[in-house]
């Protein structure tokens, strides 16, 4: 199956020997071919060039995109799209005057999250998540991370990670999987939150190693949820079974929890609405990446990650939705690009790294996404027929997407 891409308006990220992630003012550099065509054969990216050169050969099927822009599918690092029902009636209190801290003392937030999804046969979880995934699916994404987390017993964590690990089976997006079982106190533990990180270290820990259920490790490091220490404890623990720490850090305060997440050899540290100068040094000369997720921001109020102090600071930073139903109840990667750039002050290019290179570091698949380099999948969006890339933050709302392609699949 050989399918040519012809008379692309412009083709973005281009990159024939792709760096794993760009950081500091390599973030504004977007590299692009005007006037190109793109060949995927099967699975992958075979090749691609200026039309002054045309490629020669029999293909399978020719797609013209006059007009139109072509790009890497988006990388989504962080999500929690296995989850059941909704909280919408959370969304209704807040507005009338109640914080996500004092919902969250009152028995709702994350624990109520976890009492629907417990209550949720895997059949149910299943379709309820399917419909998010196909959904994302449609608005660009390519690559995404599922987190559990809303389970809070070994069964119901176990079910959450079986249910995305069937997303990967029957959908053709590349998914990454991330055990967060410290994600919350479960209301059995609510006054013993030694007795749950023994639950998670010696039961749910085990049992998901021994079915692979998890690429990554995460806690919700957090006044009110995990100390620094629990951090620690909970990463290492992980590691020894190979999973790789990704953290929920600084959302609400910076306790700490940065530089233990870079000790640990973290491959993210994700959320950082609040950051010291101290986190940012911990930060640099590391291999983890601060991922940004404006959506959430947006979604509660509360601050944006100062995405930009980030970048002048010489680090990478990656863009993703937190899709769950609580603090972001959306998947739409436009929208979070679109939100990097008015809120944030990222300039299109750095929004577009963000979401697309630095995505992929920050979920592990750099050599395969993120970028348009011969030989990795050939994940791609097509847009409408739009002025500049640049119009894509700009009409903030609006779907300009006309096509995706995923591992060479017209959808
Ligand atoms: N902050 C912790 N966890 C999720 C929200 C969980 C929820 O409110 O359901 C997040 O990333 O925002
Ligand atoms: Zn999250």
């Amino acid at each position: 199956m050989k399918l040519l891409l012809i008379n692309i308006k412009e083709l973005l990220q281009v990159r024939e020997n792709p760096p794993s992630k760009v950081s500091g003012k390599e973030m504004n550099h977007l590299p692009t071919l005007k006037n190109a065509w793109l060949l995927i054969k099967d699975k992958k990216i075979e090749d691609f060039g200026s039309m002054d050169v045309p490629p020669k050969g029999k293909f399978t099927q020719i797609l013209d995109c006059t007009g139109r822009i072509v790009l890497p599918t988006w990388c989504d690092s962080h999500t929690h799209i296995v989850y059941a029902g909704n909280r919408e009636q959370e969304f209704v209190d807040r507005i009338n005057g109640l914080t996500y801290q004092e919902i969250a003392e009152k028995g709702g937030g994350i624990v109520n999250s976890a009492k629907k999804l417990q209550q949720t046969s895997e059949k149910e979880l299943f379709r309820q998540s399917a419909e998010r995934l196909e959904e994302v699916i449609y608005m660009g994404t390519g690559a995404i991370e599922i987190k559990s987390g809303y389970g809070l017993t070994t069964k119901s964590e176990l079910k959450m990670l079986r249910v995305a690990k069937k997303l990967a089976k029957k959908y053709p997006i590349d998914i990454k999987t991330t055990f967060l079982g410290a994600h919350a106190l479960p209301t059995e533990f609510k006054n013993n939150k030694d007795g749950y990180l023994e639950l998670i270290c010696n039961e749910m820990l085990p049992k998901i190693a021994e079915e692979k259920l998890a690429d990554y490790i995460d806690i919700f490091c957090e006044e009110g949820y995990f100390s620094v220490a629990d951090t620690e404890r909970i990463l290492s623990e992980g590691s020894k079974y190979g999973l790789i720490p990704k953290i929920h850090v600084n959302q609400f305060n910076a306790i700490g929890g940065v530089a233990a997440g870079v000790k640990h050899k973290a491959l993210s540290v994700d959320h950082l609405e609040l950051l010291t100068d101290e986190d940012i040094k911990a930060l640099q000369n590391s291999e983890t990446i601060p991922v940004a997720l404006p959506g959430c921001s947006f979604f509660l109020s509360i601050p944006y990650t100062p995405g930009r102090h980030i970048i002048d600071a010489g680090l990478p930073l990656a863009l993703a939705t937190d899709f769950n139903p609580g603090s972001s109840p959306s998947g739409n990667m436009n929208f979070v690009v679109a939100a990097a750039c008015i809120k944030m002050k990222l300039t299109p290019e750095e929004a577009i790294n963000g979401a697309t290179i630095n995505g992929a570091y920050a979920m592990g698949l750099s050599e395969t996404h993120g970028s348009i380099t011969k030989g990795k999948a050939a994940s791609v969006i097509i847009t409408e027929e739009i002025p500049s890339y640049s119009f894509l933050p700009y009409s903030f709302g609006t779907d300009y997407i006309n096509q995706v392609i995923l591992n060479g699949r017209l959808l």
